[in-house]
């Protein structure tokens, strides 16, 4: 078991963040909700009390054993942590005269205190914050002061126990990162061994443990996630794994050949399954946007559960769960707000009866990515776009029907290509084509027309919660709308999405 951080979420919309620094300095950790604290290991170096919404002042402000917790190892509180210990210990948390939200310069910092090591005079940090620390227990020392804000960094005298008001592990706190450094490195000695190469080797060696014999069934998609869980589970059990890549008629041009074809080469088992016609009858008619993906999960759930039956034995579902939707799944709220039914495969009914098993849950997805370039995977599939479960459904305003998929499958396929080709693909975090159900009046060779019309589509995003369009250059989109004009029979006019998120959403359904 590798050396592990532990962080104790109280709701803080930075928490993910937190994790995120400790492992960008190759030390695993892991996040629990303040009132679910998992058993202690030995491997546990230390711990990081996150910050919250909640006030130390609130009659049921969210709390914790804090005695238990620093007896036994070194705790660093964030925000709302640091005005926990502060509380706990007897000092007194007040109201600021001021909320003290965004840049501040540290006017003082102790660097002979083993956290605040290597800051620098006038380091910019970032507040977030609308109580402060006006008073602190005899045997707490200040370590760093802002102009506005005395109390900034503390420390307990004689114990390994640590508070900062600014979030370090925000990128506008400059030296946010030499703090967390100091603090896991320094103060719980982890030895920063937390590699990609080590997360390989250790989870096939687990999952060799863990499968023995026994054979997988996986739904590989083409994306990141399940390619690399398949990957990393043939490692360990080779043939006893069985992919399964469907064509349910709603991918883009040539990606059931392309990427069946790129699992292959890469030595998986998989099996090719269409299933177009069954999908393409399940929507027939179908409209409303809500009852379109109904339908498909359905026709989905029967194709897999079908050859999941046609493999004799099988007793595993192998899924690319990751940890953003395990976080999701166990929120602070409480035990009765913790296990959302995970919905990978559209939701996998119970009467499949199979063990599940998930190589990737503790993984973010810059790490999935990682883990893939180190298991050799190509580029090609760890740089993909993020591509929806429904598919070009999704982007088929109206009805669905294979001459619709076939016009979009080739306006996508010229906006794809144009990006890749100017060096834009990879700029943009998610890029596609919607075709609306409306016609438009146009002049081709003195002739009128009256055809479809297409939105193109191209977002900048971190993780598809926000989004802005992408300032693409006049020129690229003029030369890509000619071009679908031009070789696309029923488009006569191409128009540019130019709507962030919020309001409007990526996908248009
Ligand atoms: N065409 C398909 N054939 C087989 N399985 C599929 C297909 N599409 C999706 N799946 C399965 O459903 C899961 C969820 O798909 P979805 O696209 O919603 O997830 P994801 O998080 O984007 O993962 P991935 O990166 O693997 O696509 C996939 O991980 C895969 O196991
Ligand atoms: O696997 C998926 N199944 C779905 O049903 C689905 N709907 C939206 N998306 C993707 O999620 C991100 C955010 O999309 P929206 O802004 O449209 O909600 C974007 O990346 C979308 O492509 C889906 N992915
Ligand atoms: N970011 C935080 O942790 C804030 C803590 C507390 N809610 C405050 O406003 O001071
Ligand atoms: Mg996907």
């Amino acid at each position: 078991m590798s050396e592990m951080i532990l962080i104790l979420d109280f709701g803080s919309q930075y928490t993910q963040l937190i994790a995120r620094r400790v492992r960008e300095l190759n030390v695993y950790c892991e996040i629990h909700p303040y009132n679910h604290i998992p058993e202690f290991t030995d491997n546990v170096k230390g711990v990081i009390l996150s910050g919250s919404p909640c006030s130390v002042r609130d009659a049921d402000a969210p709390a914790v054993d804090l005695k238990e917790l620093t007896d036994r190892l070194p705790v660093l509180g964030v925000c709302y942590g640091a005005q926990l210990i502060a509380h706990l210990n007897g000092g007194e948390v007040l109201p600021s005269q001021i909320r003290e939200y965004g840049r501040a310069k540290l006017s003082k910092v102790d660097t002979h205190n083993e956290l605040m090591k290597e800051m620098s005079l006038n380091s910019q940090v970032w507040m977030s914050h609308a109580d402060t620390i006006a008073a602190l227990p005899q045997d707490f020392e200040v370590i760093a002061s802002t102009p506005t804000v005395d109390i900034v960094a503390f420390k307990v005298m004689g114990k390994e126990t640590y508070g900062i008001q600014f979030h370090p592990e925000v990128t506008h706190s400059i030296e946010g990162k030499t703090v967390l450094r100091n603090f896991v490195v320094h103060i719980c000695q982890c030895s920063q061994d937390w590699t990609p190469d080590i997360f390989v080797e250790t989870t096939i060696a687990a999952l060799k443990e863990k499968l023995g014999n026994d054979k997988v069934v996986l739904g590989l998609s083409g994306g990141v996630d399940s390619s690399v869980a398949a990957t990393l589970i043939h490692r360990a059990i080779g043939k006893n794994l069985h992919c399964i890549f469907v064509d349910n008629g709603l991918l883009r041009k040539n990606e059931f050949e392309d990427v069946l074809n790129s699992y292959k080469g890469m030595g998986l088992n998989v099996k090719g399954v269409d299933a177009r016609e069954q999908f393409y009858q399940a929507l027939a008619g179908q409209t409303d946007p809500e009852k379109k993906r109904k339908a498909i999960g359905k026709v989905f759930i029967d194709v897999f559960d079908a050859e999941a039956h046609s493999i004799e034995n099988v007793s595993w579902l192998g899924q690319g769960t990751i940890y953003p939707d395990v976080i999701e799944s166990v929120s602070v709220k409480g035990p009765s707000a913790t296990i959302k039914s995970h919905h990978n495969v559209g939701g996998l009914p119970d009467y499949m009866k199979l063990k599940v098993v998930e190589p990737l849950n503790t993984l973010f997805k810059d790490e999935v990515r990682l883990v893939g370039k180190t298991l050799g995977i190509d580029d090609t599939i760890l740089g993909r776009h993020p591509f929806p479960g429904p598919g070009l459904a999704i982007r088929i305003l109206g009805e669905i029907n294979e001459e619709r998929v076939k016009i979009l499958q080739e306006v996508d396929y010229i906006f794809i290509q144009s990006l890749k080709a100017s060096g834009w693909y990879d700029k943009v975090w998610q890029a596609g084509a919607i075709l609306l159900p409306v016609q438009s009046v146009g002049v081709m060779g003195d002739e009128r027309t009256y055809e479809g019309v297409v939105s193109l589509r191209a977002v900048s995003s971190v993780d598809g919660m926000t989004a802005d369009w992408s300032h693409l250059p006049y020129e690229l989109l003029g030369d890509i709308s000619n071009e679908i004009i031009n070789k696309v029979k029923g488009v006569n006019r191409v128009v540019y999405d130019i709507s962030t998120k919020p309001p409007a959403t990526i996908e248009w359904e």
